[in-house]
């Protein structure tokens, strides 16, 4: 391979659209992301709806000002962390909003309402309606684009309940209950109440109305129905006035259009304003999601390029990763590689039994991150990612604070590029076409 160190320290105003200079552009949303493939899909659905969306990684740091742009996506990887510390990271990303000048903070959690035991989303919303003075939070995970809806406070994925998906058999955060009212209920002592379809379907007066009742008998959360995005509209325009607002990237373009609507053509600085052509360069596919949809966009992609499992207990042996390092020198010169540590949860039983699932997890995490840094060393400028904890691992190994959100592949998987050009495509590991690595490197829409 090529020896050109390609990874470069960014700042955050790299990368970023700039508006410095407009007057009429002013911060409309903030965004919290819980996990790095979140905070993508988050972006491109603002991004999406016309607002100028910048996304940085990790609150920031010192004094450093957030990026002017009308939506500032903060990716943390909070979703697995004990409740304390993704509290107290939410508390700081909130206080660059604040700091900003940010009206509204939209926190965004996995549409399949990805929680640990303990679960942390209950437990952040409550710090940042406090932190943001807001008297309710209005929450929902439907993402109608990726088969996602909620029905009388129920979740589905496709067609089934989210407790029969395959998330049941998530590695850190498995869902072996569908009813979100119930999963928020259990994750915070504070009052939850269901605003439930027929007072959506209505439009935004009746939701407004019922929501004023359930807020009159004291619900501090209120979860909303929202089978498609005509649900979502309605609840965005009601979202508009709400200082706290929480749920996937479905409500938030929702939000994001009804911040929109009547304002001034000039307000806003366009999406796209011009066609970006997709990045080029020499590419990898790292995967450490074992979501169901990974695992078969794997299986395609083992037919065209060259692969190398990682297995966890072999990472245990020090030398494994030179190992894997070596492989990748003889195998990455000729076209985009693969590496992965996906295992169906039969498979995972072995390591996870003689581990535990937290270090089996951070033996991955850590050396699929590694692989990236040893890629991007030798030269590679695209790299695909899979995984929302694999992603943060990965982002943070490389030193990336901050991307430009660019075309979207499949629904909420968009290509992102950090200053110095590295080309990041941090898929949701649920998202996605079977053919998604291959076609993502094909430069094939
Ligand atoms: N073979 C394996 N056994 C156990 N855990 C694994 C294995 N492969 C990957 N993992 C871990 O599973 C987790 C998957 O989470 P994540 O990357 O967020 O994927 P997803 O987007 O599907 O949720 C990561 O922490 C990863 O390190
Ligand atoms: O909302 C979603 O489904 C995604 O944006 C998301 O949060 C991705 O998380 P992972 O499945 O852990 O990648």
């Amino acid at each position: 391979m090529k020896q050109e160190p390609a990874r470069a320290r960014i700042t955050r105003a790299d990368g970023i659209p700039a508006l410095q200079g407009r007057e009429d552009v002013r911060p409309l949303i903030g965004c919290i992301a819980d996990d790095h493939t979140g905070a993508t899909d988050v972006a491109s659905a603002i991004r999406g709806r016309g607002l100028s969306t910048a996304l940085v990684f990790g609150p920031p740091s010192g004094d450093r000002p957030l990026p002017e742009a009308e939506a500032v996506v903060i990716a943390l990887k909070s979703r697995t962390l004990p409740t304390q510390e993704a509290v107290a990271l939410s508390l700081a990303a909130q206080r660059a909003l604040t700091a900003a000048g940010v009206p509204r903070t939209y926190v965004k959690y996995c549409s399949t309402f990805d929680s640990t035991a303990e679960g942390n989303i209950g437990p952040v919303t409550e710090a940042l309606l406090a932190a943001t003075g807001a008297g309710a939070a209005l929450a929902c995970p439907a993402a109608p684009a990726n088969g996602r809806t909620v029905y009388r406070g129920h979740l589905f994925v496709g067609d089934v309940p989210l407790a029969e998906s395959p998330m049941r058999h998530h590695p850190l955060t498995p869902m072996t209950d569908s009813d979100v009212t119930r999963l928020l209920a259990r994750q915070t002592a504070e009052p939850v109440a269901l605003l439930s379809r027929p007072h959506v379907a209505t439009g935004a007066d009746a939701a407004r109305a019922r929501l004023a009742e359930l807020r009159a008998e004291g619900a501090r959360h209120v979860v909303a129905d929202a089978v498609d995005e005509g649900d979502l509209d309605v609840l965005g325009e009601v979202a508009r006035d709400h200082r706290l607002v929480t749920g996937a990237a479905g409500l938030a373009a929702g939000l994001a259009a009804a911040l929109r609507t009547g304002r001034p053509p000039g307000a806003y600085s366009t999406a796209d304003p011009e066609p970006e052509p997709d990045p080029d360069g020499p590419a990898a596919v790292l995967a450490g999601s074992c979501s169901t949809m990974t695992l078969r966009q794997i299986e395609h992609a083992r037919a065209v390029m060259p692969s190398r499992r990682l297995d966890p207990l072999e990472l245990t042996d020090p030398g494994e990763l030179d190992r894997v390092r070596a492989w990748v020198d003889a195998h990455a010169g000729a076209g985009p590689v693969l590496v992965y540590a996906s295992q169906s949860p039969e498979e995972r039983r072995a390591a996870q039994g003689r581990l535990g699932t937290a270090e089996t997890a951070r033996l991955v995490e850590h050396a699929l991150a590694e692989t990236a840094r040893h890629l991007v060393d030798n030269g590679v400028r695209r790299l695909v990612v899979a995984g929302g904890e694999t992603s943060g691992a990965i982002v943070g190994a490389l030193g990336i604070d901050a991307v430009r959100v660019g075309r979207e592949v499949d629904a909420g998987v968009p290509w992102t590029t950090a200053a110095g050009g590295l080309a990041l495509l941090l898929k949701s590991g649920n998202f996605g076409a079977p053919d998604l690595f291959t076609r993502a490197l094909s430069g094939r829409p």
